[in-house]
Formats: C-alpha cells, structure tokens, sequence
C-alpha cells in the first residue's frame, strides 16, 4: 500500500499524458493509489511571448522539480523534449516508456501538402527547429510565431489564420487528434526535436521502490534512443535559442542511427551529421556532437548566445 502523488501542469495534454503513465503503473502496481497534484507554472501563464525569452521550455519543469525536491510530490511525467539536459540535484528519469510517433505533422487549413502550398502561404511555428527546416525545404514561405496550447493552435489553422500549422505528431495522437494531421513529415529530412514523442517519468533519486518500479517499466530501445539524443543535446550545450534537431532509431541489425542538425540562428546556414554504432548510446551521442563542432557548430550556437 502507497499512495503516489503525481505532479502534473494542468494542460490537457500533460493530464492526458499523467493519466496515461498513472494507468499503465496501475496496472503494474494495484496495490498502489495515486493522486494528481494539479501545478500552474509560470511558463503556463505567459504564452503570450516567447518562450526563449522568458527562460525557455525548462520553465515548465525546473518548476515541477521543485515540487518533487520539496516531497510536495513523489513523480512527475514530462514530454522528454521538454525537459533540459541537466535535471534538478537528487531527481532522476527513472521512467521512459516505449516511444510514441517521434515526426512532426503539418495541419494545413486547405488539405496541402508541405510541397503544395502556394508560395508566399502563412506557416504558424514559434520552434526555431521547425523554422529552419521548413525554411530550408520551402524558402518561399512566411514563418510567423504560433503559440498556445494544441487544441487552440488547431483552432486558429482551422480558421485559416495560418495556412499550416506544425505539430508534434506524438501530441496529436495522445489527445486522438490524428485526424487533423495533413501530412507526416519524414524524420529522414525534418528532423525530429530531441526526445519527440518520448514520455519521461523523474521521481527522486533516494526514492528506490519507485526507481525501481518504472525502471522495469522502461522500454530499453526507447531509453537507448533517448541517452543518444541527450548526450548530442549535452555536448553542443544546446539552449532553446539554437536550432538543434536528433533522432536516433534502431535500424533492422539492431544498430543505433543518430541524425543531429544545427542550424544558424540569425540566418541560412545548417550543419547535418549521421552516425550509426553498436557502441554505447552516449558514445554514438557524444561522436555526432563532437564531429557537428569540429565542423563549426560552434559557429552558429555562439551566434544565439551573442544575441
Ligand atoms: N513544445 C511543446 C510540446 N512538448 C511535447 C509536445 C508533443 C508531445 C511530444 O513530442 O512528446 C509538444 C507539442 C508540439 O510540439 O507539438
């Protein structure tokens, strides 16, 4: 017998997401109960500006992890994408189920695809990911900022304020919006932010029985996936204000394949590298950062710290 208290911001699809995690624990632990510690973030009350602006998407979790340091709570579920690189002292991501669609979706107002939208057409994303590369394939388009949550960014696609709107399509599919996507766009050639689509469960690390729980719980490929993408994140220092994309998947031999993009913040100008190794998922991680750098990665991640 336990009662686990779960922190969670009050989003539909972070509820949706800790309600999806408390089951399938459920199910695993019925002698456990739990409790939802519904959390309004800072973050959650500024959507008007951007984000990076304002100290970035670790808002929303630093202010979570406080909650658990401050045993207000005994786990948390995040969008792994969300979460920076370096956790609060004494919490872990003890949790990381398999792997949900890791692409990104367009939702176009009309039914177009990315490569037939007309030229000069309203793309909405305020994600410099996105940005870069959809300017990359389609420089003929007008980026504007689009932020919210995705049931009000599909809202205002669906109005025809933007022609097309991109989203996660692991969002998508959590809320059973897949119905609204236009197109899945290949993660071969729009890269996947890192950890898209993965859910990380972070409790305190001094908490064994619970560390211990979602560890069984864990899907090894996904967490190999996931400490792959991290690690290149880790070593380019990456901020929400550099235009960084990951994606490592397990191809038919059982080999690990990370992609990992850098582009210019203030202009054109991007970095690609793929590397595929049996070796450990950090080393594979650590081998595309290091190769993005010698090749002047740095370049473009000063450019967004000098302004
Ligand atoms: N940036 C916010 C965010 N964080 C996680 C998801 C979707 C779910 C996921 O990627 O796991 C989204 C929405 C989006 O980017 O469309």
């Amino acid at each position: 017998m336990r009662t686990i208290r779960v922190a969670s911001r009050r989003s539909q699809l972070a509820m949706t997401q800790t309600n999806w995690v408390i089951a399938e624990l459920q199910a695993r632990r019925p002698d456990w109960t739990f409790e939802i510690v519904p959390i309004t973030t800072k973050g959650d009350q500024i959507l008007d500006v951007t984000l990076s602006k304002v100290g970035g998407k670790g808002l929303f979790v630093s202010e979570i992890e406080d909650v658990l340091t401050a045993e207000h709570a005994d786990l948390a579920v995040h969008s792994l994408k969300d979460v920076p690189y370096e956790l609060a002292q004494g919490l872990v991501l003890a949790g990381i189920p398999l792997r949900a669609d890791p692409r990104d979706a367009l939702i176009s107002h009309d039914g177009r695809s990315l490569s037939q939208l007309p030229a000069g057409s309203i793309v909405g994303t305020s994600s410099l990911r996105r940005a870069a590369q959809l300017q990359a394939l389609r420089p003929d388009l007008r980026i504007e900022p689009l932020r919210g949550n995705i049931d009000s960014r599909l809202r205002r696609v669906a109005e025809g304020e933007f022609a097309a709107i991109i989203l996660a399509a692991a969002g998508l599919s959590r809320m059973g919006w897949q119905d609204k996507i236009t197109e899945y766009l290949d993660p071969e050639d729009f890269i996947p932010a890192v950890g898209q689509g993965i859910l990380g469960v972070e409790c305190r690390a001094k908490d064994d029985e619970l560390v211990q729980e979602l560890g069984k719980w864990t899907d090894q490929n996904t967490a190999d996936c996931a400490a792959a993408e991290r690690t290149l994140l880790t070593e380019l220092q990456g901020s929400c204000q550099v235009p960084i994309a990951g994606y490592a998947r397990r191809n038919g031999a059982g080999d690990l394949t990370l992609t990992g993009f850098v582009a210019n913040p203030q202009g054109p100008g991007s970095l690609r590298f793929e590397a595929t190794g049996m070796e450990d998922p950090s080393a594979l991680g650590s081998i595309v950062a290091q190769t993005l750098l010698q090749r002047g990665a740095g370049d473009y991640l000063r450019a967004a710290s000098e302004g």
